[in-house]
């Protein structure tokens, strides 16, 4: 199915949602089935990150993370949904910016307001080059980065489906993926509210749906928006 504006002009998706809730994933393969291009604005964040740990920094500093921002400048965000490439001062980061090391520090750059700012005017810029479509993924997408986009969504699942998804890919103590997971959403929804829908916003709660039936659920709204 191609998702292309018959008016040519870019469609844009946005969706958020805790830690777990299937964003990256999910919103991939929606963009798979679109034709569009794919943005996860949390590799930034934790391109940042990784790059901060490198350097022997400390995320919860916050004039290390301000000073760490001058590095975006070198950020490559690929926007391929078949396979995304993240890369900072060159360095290819791409795998290691998923592991545990980087999801437990990541939150002390979200907290940090001029980090926020400095990676939303990139997400902005590349929201506003896509072609045909975009589907953006992170905490503000809907709210902050893109409140116009064609399609708003909150993607969640309650949190024992969640820390069970996310214990089916990290493995080890399930307790522990789970307060991980917790802690991480209880530290991020202090800064952005991506735990309730705002104005406009339509849930797509995954929790009794299947991987396929969550792709099919925002593909839909995607399509109904088009035709409207
Ligand atoms: N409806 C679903 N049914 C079953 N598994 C799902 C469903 N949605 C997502 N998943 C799986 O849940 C896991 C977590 O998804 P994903 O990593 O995309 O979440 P996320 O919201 O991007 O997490 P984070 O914010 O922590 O990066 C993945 O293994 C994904 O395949
Ligand atoms: N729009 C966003 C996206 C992400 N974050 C922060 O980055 C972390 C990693 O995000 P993932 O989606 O890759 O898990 C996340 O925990 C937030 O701290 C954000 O603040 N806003």
């Amino acid at each position: 199915m191609s998702g292309a504006d018959t008016s040519g002009r870019a469609v844009v998706v946005a969706i958020d949602g805790p830690a777990g809730s299937g964003k990256s994933s999910v919103a991939r393969a929606v963009a798979r089935e679109l034709g569009f291009q794919f943005l996860d604005t949390g590799a930034a964040y934790r391109a940042l990150t990784w790059l901060i740990l490198e350097q022997g920094g400390d995320t919860d500093d916050e004039p290390t993370v301000i000073g760490s921002l001058g590095a975006l400048d070198s950020l490559e965000l690929t926007v391929d949904a078949a396979g995304q490439r993240v890369a900072i001062q060159g360095h290819d980061v791409t795998e290691d910016i998923r592991t545990e090391r980087i999801s437990g520090a990541v939150s002390g750059v979200a907290r940090t307001a001029a980090a926020r700012e400095a990676v939303n005017v990139r997400f902005r810029a590349i929201i506003a080059a896509a072609a045909p479509g975009i589907v953006a993924e992170g905490r503000d997408i809907t709210t902050v980065v893109a409140p116009d986009a064609d399609v708003r969504v909150l993607l969640t699942a309650d949190e024992a489906v969640r820390v069970r998804r996310r214990f089916g890919d990290v493995g080890g103590d399930e307790l522990q993926v789970g307060a991980r997971l917790a802690a991480r959403d209880a530290s991020d929804s202090r800064v952005v509210d991506f735990l309730n829908a705002a104005d406009g916003v339509t849930v797509v709660d995954s929790t009794h749906l299947t991987f396929d039936e969550t792709v099919d659920a925002i593909v839909r709204l995607a399509s109904e928006e088009q035709h409207d």
